[in-house]
């Protein structure tokens, strides 16, 4: 079988699977995006909880299949909150998703994400800013510790973030995927490019946030490779359907959501997808 098919044959096995199982990730993901992020995780077959005090947190690692954590508002409980649950997921070889929205704004946030570092997470989810502005933060190659971060908008192409992605890949062992126009998604040694969805992605808050959080649950059942393009792979989709029935952002999420349901394995692993190895 051919690289591009048993890719094909992963996404597949992931999509049926947390529908068979509903698995739990849990998450601590920022306040703006927090009810998408659920709905999402929900849509495509996951069971979803967030929580925000320390130990509740450790709980979560404990129990779920796999956990997100977010960094896009911080309040100062997380700087107690953050490093024990990556610690405890590292520990118990549970693969965890880290958005590391908004990099490079105050202290704590830096603080937070270079901790995070040992804990290796399954997959790094962030737009080409943020995966440039993280590989220069651990010191990795293709980054810069002044990337054009200005918020949580990437201002980057995604191409531009690819020798970051691998850099990063490289040193979690797990995967990197770099959301924009196109996605990009490496575990180091392939790289897969994504297509599809909608410019309105864009025009609603959280659509990367939320795409963490599916990509936690797909990591339940998939290596962080195929969990991270399983869901890059439903949100092209989805995405795409959505725009062709939505007047504008607010009725592009409600069939977003739909679209996400709806979705069937064989559509998902038949979305558009280019593969290069390294
Ligand atoms: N112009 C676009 N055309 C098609 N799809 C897009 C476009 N922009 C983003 N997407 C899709 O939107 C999803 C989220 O990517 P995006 O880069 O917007 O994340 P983000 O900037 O981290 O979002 P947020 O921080 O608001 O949650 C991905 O599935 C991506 O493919
Ligand atoms: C808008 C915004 N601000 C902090 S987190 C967040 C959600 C999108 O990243
Ligand atoms: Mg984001």
């Amino acid at each position: 079988m051919s690289l591009k098919r048993d890719i094909q044959t992963g996404i597949i096995h992931a999509v049926e699977t947390v529908r068979q199982t509903n698995p739990m990730a849990g998450s601590v993901t920022n306040s703006v995006t927090i009810n998408f992020v659920a709905n999402a995780q929900l849509a495509v077959g996951g069971s979803a909880a967030m929580v925000y005090l320390p130990d509740e947190a450790q709980f979560l690692a404990q129990a779920g299949g796999a956990a997100y954590i977010n960094v896009g508002t911080l309040t100062p409980v997380y700087e107690k909150t953050l490093p024990g649950m990556a610690e405890i997921l590292h520990n118990t070889g549970k693969p965890w998703v880290l958005d590391p929205v908004a990099i490079g704004i105050g202290d704590l946030r830096t603080r937070l994400l270079q901790t995070f570092k040992p804990y290796k997470p399954a997959i790094i989810r962030g737009n080409a800013s943020e995966i440039i502005a993280l590989a220069g933060l651990w010191g990795l190659a293709g980054g810069t510790k002044t990337s054009n971060v200005r918020g949580v908008d990437s201002q980057d192409s995604v191409s531009a973030a690819k020798v970051a992605a691998v850099a990063l890949a490289g040193w979690t062992g797990g995967a990197v995927a770099v959301s924009g126009k196109q996605d990009l998604i490496t575990d180091g040694s392939v790289i897969a490019v994504s297509h599809g969805g909608s410019h309105f992605m864009e025009k609603i808050t959280g659509s990367g946030c939320s795409l963490g959080g599916v990509m936690a649950v797909y990591a339940t059942a998939a290596s962080g490779f195929i969990a991270a393009l399983t869901g890059t792979a439903v949100y092209n989709l989805a995405g795409c359907r959505a725009a062709e029935k939505a007047d504008g952002p607010a009725s592009f999420q409600v069939h977003f959501l739909d679209e996400l349901y709806k979705a069937k394995p064989r559509e998902i692993a038949d979305n558009p997808f280019d593969i290069e190895e390294i």
